[in-house]
């Protein structure tokens, strides 16, 4: 028997109503996130990854088609907080220092100060930021303000992490080295994992499932199911595999554009 999925898109469509004209943001979107997958996003700017993450987060509302998330609508799951969100930029309060950053969320939620400051080290602990609470956001590099802005989303336990593109303004020896650390979070944590990725290399790198996306309107054109294993060095990248895989991305993506 195959696991309920935590997240069921169907046949979602959402249009924005601009002042100049509907904008068609997401056409015709079914897709099951299963219970520990890490699934990327992957398509042309423009093309609705961030939308249809939005969607989830009940953030947007789609105009059309059903959304579930843990078996609730999107609103009622965000209500129930089941899930984390990290964002392109880390989004870290100056004035607050990195622990009173990742404590924000428990602090509007009314979790007691111990309570509070055992959940902080712990997620410090596991983005690998262990001894840096007292810092403040300019003092860390932009690598570990992302890491502090995903041990934020953590803390406070959901089981599914939204990760909007959360390493692309990072350079690539930076990046690689978080994406490393993301999969062990991963397989430490066992969450569901939604990823926006521009990346090829860091989609297939990543992910059980990788998601295709057409331009507008944003639509799944391929979902590509990872042979690779779950431990992942990164020298695994020059595998015929993996390689493999990133040509049906491109192939996936060209596609989209020839349609
Ligand atoms: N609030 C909004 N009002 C009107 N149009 C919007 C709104 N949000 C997004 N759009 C439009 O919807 C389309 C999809 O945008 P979205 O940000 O989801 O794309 P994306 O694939 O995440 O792009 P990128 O990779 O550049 O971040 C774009 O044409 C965008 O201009």
């Amino acid at each position: 028997m195959t696991a309920r999925p935590v997240i069921q898109a169907s046949q979602l469509d959402l249009t924005f109503v601009t002042a100049d004209g509907p904008v068609h943001a997401l056409q015709d979107v079914s897709l099951d996130v299963p219970p520990g997958a890490f699934v990327s996003f992957i398509g042309p700017s423009g093309c609705g990854k961030t939308t249809l993450l939005r969607c989830i987060a009940a953030l947007e509302t789609p105009t059309g088609g059903k959304l579930s998330v843990n078996g609730m609508t999107a609103d009622e799951a965000r209500r129930a907080r089941a899930y984390g969100y990290v964002f392109q930029a880390a989004g870290l309060y100056p004035w607050r220092t990195i622990g009173r950053n990742v404590a924000l969320p428990l602090e509007i939620m009314g979790y007691s100060k111990r309570d509070q400051a055992e959940r902080v080290a712990r997620v410090l602990e596991l983005v690998e930021l262990a001894g840096f609470e007292q810092k403040y956001p300019w003092q860390l590099s932009g690598g570990m303000q992302q890491r502090a802005s995903i041990a934020r989303a953590l803390a406070f336990d959901a089981d599914i992490l939204l990760m909007d593109e959360p390493f692309g303004a990072l350079d690539e020896i930076v990046r690689d080295r978080l994406n490393e650390e993301l999969l062990r979070l991963w397989a430490r944590t066992q969450k569901t994992i939604c990823f926006v990725t521009h990346s090829i290399p860091e989609a297939v790198y990543l992910s059980t499932h990788i998601v295709v996306m057409s331009p507008r309107p944003g639509r799944i054109t391929d979902v590509i199911e990872s042979p690779l294993p779950a431990e992942r060095p990164l020298d695994i990248r020059d595998t015929p595999e993996f390689i493999e895989i990133a040509h049906r991305v491109r192939e996936g993506l060209r596609a989209g554009y020839e349609e």
